[in-house]
């Protein structure tokens, strides 16, 4: 074809898709009138039958409350679909859909179309579906890569199609903006579009432009653990968020307030909280592990959290670091066992237990309920059901005790004469009060005696004891996990069927294996890149090791080597900071990085302050100064804050709104920034430095280098 008829019949099917437009935004208005209808209907209807119940029942006050308690259960479930789907359609209203599919299906006749939005619609007197939400199994070939044969997944099988074409389509404020035909992913125009563009504030939903083998994550089986190991900014958060919203569309039923997701900090937790929402799941617990882990144990004392935690190692504070390396090791796992037997031990040192020197239960017998009959049950359980049973026994000799003395009374009343008896039966019954009086004091001294012996401290003080510490840091938070699960068969006051663990690359083994104990979850989405460690204990981080971690679970390795986030130029200049450099797939290319020094505080703050200009002239939004640690920050913020207007991330609960920050390392970790200023202490590019590494991945556009020889 010419390239007249070519652009002819662009504008001919331009029009058929604006017709389809109009059609599907007048189906949504109908749609939308229809649910205000219903509502409608529901409240006059509750209203109507109120009034009945309230004249029959007027002098039935328990029967009115009743209905009241029930109308309330019925109104909410009925509002809670409605108000749902009304919120949806209102966001569809706006742009129902963001692309087509044609395609064919093995054995049918003709070929079938299908457009993808945010959420469905279907009519209820149609059976076809109007717009099909993108996590629907089909609407996986929307994001299949290329055109030609292609399978998607159905509950009975797998479905073999043909793929016809693929168009992304972008309607903006009910309007056609724009219609790409794409057969390839990573080179579509929207893509090039989105990724060029400025960032949020807080991280976004990609579902207009999913790439195919992140797709292939999102998509995959619910009852499988997988572990994705990917590159700075291949998008290993935001797959793990539209996973948890895949699933919760497809398994609603199963997972419905059973999905945890944990992430490294309150920075984080708070950049990605719009995410889920905005894929229309608002009920999903996002927490960091840190004060998951102080609820579980019901800590309720100061630790020494994250940032004081991450300063300490960075300020190389050697006792510090060699004792957080000793909380990271198998060693360690290995002593916390040990000590679990030794107290073990101590309970097998048992007396027998006597009663007014008769004897209760022998040693034998104790000994043999802690390692026959209760063995099964957890130490400190152990102690408490056997303590249970040998009260119970100490209550049958206490009740023989008063049986044999009630006796030896009615016997000895019975030997008297009547007269004898007038004499001395308040004399009799006081001796039988003073006995009944010993047996209880016996009762209590033999339970205060077992008590002694069998009450646990509780497991703190144990694990401070155990760990020769005061103060708990949060590399102590697993170990007291660990023993409160191993000696008391904790479990967490809520189980999970879904757990998503980001930045998991900083776990430690012990972590992985209280996480999966306490929530008794099967199911994992973990994420994270085992060359953002902040603390490098171990060659392979344990996330790349759950196979043995976990020996029972089978884990599904995956890798994403794309960034998505950087220009090829900043990844290559991240790159030098890792040991073996990595070949990151270019997705889009940029400016080259600009290195400049500066040998004086006030060169330093003159740089930024030109640098910032640059930036801002550049029309790039958000600026990052990024400092190793806080030390630093604090130094560089006392040398600009008077003469630009920046925000101090100096603890964990500073909210980011854009514009310009100083941020240390730690907390810029999972974070992006249009530009970003990376204050290279040292100047050194040789050694492989992953905290330089996770600096310079924080850049989407644009990232200044300024060696700062020592000066700061
Ligand atoms: N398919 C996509 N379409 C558009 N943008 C994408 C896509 N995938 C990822 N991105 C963007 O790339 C950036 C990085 O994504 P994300 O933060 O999820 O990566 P990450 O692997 O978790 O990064 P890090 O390792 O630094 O934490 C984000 O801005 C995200 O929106």
């Amino acid at each position: 074809m010419k390239n007249e008829e070519i652009n002819e019949q662009k504008q001919v099917e331009f029009l058929v898709e604006k017709k389809k437009l109009d059609e599907t935004l007048e189906i949504i208005n109908s749609e939308i009138l229809n649910y205000i209808e219903r509502r409608k209907y529901i409240t006059d209807y509750i209203r109507d039958y109120r009034q009945k119940v309230v004249e029959d029942y007027k002098d039935d006050e328990d029967a009115i409350i009743e209905y009241f308690d029930h109308e309330r259960f019925v109104k909410e479930e009925a509002y809670k679909t409605i108000d749902k789907k009304l919120k949806e359609l209102t966001i569809l209203k706006e742009s129902p859909y963001f692309g087509k599919v044609t395609f064919e299906e093995e054995g049918e006749e003709y070929p079938e179309t299908l457009y993808i939005g945010r959420f469905g619609v279907t009519r209820e007197q149609d059976l076809e579906p109007i717009i099909i939400d993108w996590r629907a199994p089909v609407a996986s070939l929307f994001y299949h890569g290329s055109l030609g044969k292609a399978s998607y997944d159905v509950p009975k099988g797998v479905v073999d199609t043909e793929i016809l074409g693929r168009r992304q389509l972008i309607v903006k404020k009910a309007q056609l903006k724009g219609m790409f035909d794409s057969a390839i992913d990573v080179k579509d125009e929207i893509l090039q579009m989105v990724l060029s563009s400025n960032t949020n504030e807080k991280l976004k939903d990609v579902i207009m432009t999913l790439q195919q083998e992140q797709d292939k994550i999102i998509r995959m089986d619910r009852n499988k653990t997988i572990v994705v190991n990917g590159v700075a900014g291949s998008g290993k958060t935001t797959i793990a968020l539209h996973r948890v919203a895949y699933l919760l569309y497809n398994y609603r039923k199963q997972l419905e307030n059973k999905v945890l997701i944990l992430g490294p900090n309150a920075v984080f937790m708070e950049y990605i909280s719009q995410v889920l929402p905005s894929l229309g799941e608002t009920g999903v617990k996002q927490e960091t592990f840190t004060n998951y882990a102080i609820e579980e144990i019901g800590l309720d004392e100061s630790i020494i959290e994250f940032n004081e935690f991450i300063e300490k190692i960075l300020s190389g504070d050697e006792a510090f670091i060699k004792d957080v390396q000793r909380k990271y090791s198998d060693k360690f796992i290995n002593e916390l066992d040990e000590y679990v037997e030794q107290l073990e031990n101590n309970y097998l040192d048992v007396p027998t237990v006597k009663f007014f020197d008769k004897e209760v239960i022998s040693a034998e017998e104790i000994k043999e309920y802690f390692q026959k009959h209760y063995a099964y049950m957890p130490l400190f359980r152990r102690s408490q059901r056997i303590k249970r049973v040998i009260f119970e026994k100490i209550r049958e000799k206490r009740d023989e005790e008063v049986r044999i003395l009630n006796k030896e009374i009615a016997e000895e009343k019975k030997s008297l004469s009547k007269d004898e008896l007038l004499l001395q039966e308040s004399n009799i019954d006081f001796k039988r009060k003073i006995r009944i009086r010993e047996i209880i004091r016996e009762v209590m001294d033999t339970k205060n005696r077992i008590s002694e012996w069998i009450d646990n401290e509780d497991i703190v003080s144990l694990y401070k004891k155990f760990a020769k510490i005061e103060r708990l840091s949060i590399a102590d938070l697993s170990p007291i996990l660990y023993l409160m699960i191993k000696l008391d068969g904790k479990k967490a006051k809520n189980t999970m069927r879904h757990v998503i663990i980001d930045e998991a690359q900083d776990y430690s083994k012990l972590q992985f294996i209280v996480v999966k104990e306490l929530t008794d979850c099967k199911n994992f989405t973990i994420v994270g890149d085992s060359n953002q460690r902040l603390f490098k204990f171990s060659e392979v981080p344990a996330m790349l090791d759950l196979d043995n971690i976990w020996n029972e679970t089978k884990v599904e390795k995956l890798n994403l080597n794309k960034s998505y986030r950087s220009t090829y130029e900043i990844m290559d200049y991240a790159n030098k900071y890792l040991k073996e450099e990595k070949i990151v797939p270019i997705v889009r290319s940029g400016k080259a990085v600009e290195v400049t020094s500066a040998s004086s505080g006030e060169e330093l703050s003159s740089k930024i302050i030109s640098e910032i200009e640059k930036i801002n002239k550049e029309g790039l939004e958000s600026i990052a100064i990024i400092t190793r640690d806080a030390d630093q920050l604090n130094r560089v913020h006392s040398l600009i804050k008077d003469k630009v207007h920046i925000a101090k991330f100096d603890n964990e609960y500073v909210i980011y709104n854009g514009g310009t920050v100083i941020i240390p390392s730690y907390f810029a970790k999972g974070l992006e920034f249009d530009a970003v200023i990376m204050l290279d202490s040292d100047g050194n590019d040789s050694n492989e430095d992953l905290i330089k590494y996770i600096i310079s991945t924080r850049a989407l556009h644009s990232l200044k280098v300024i060696k700062l020889s020592n000066i700061i």
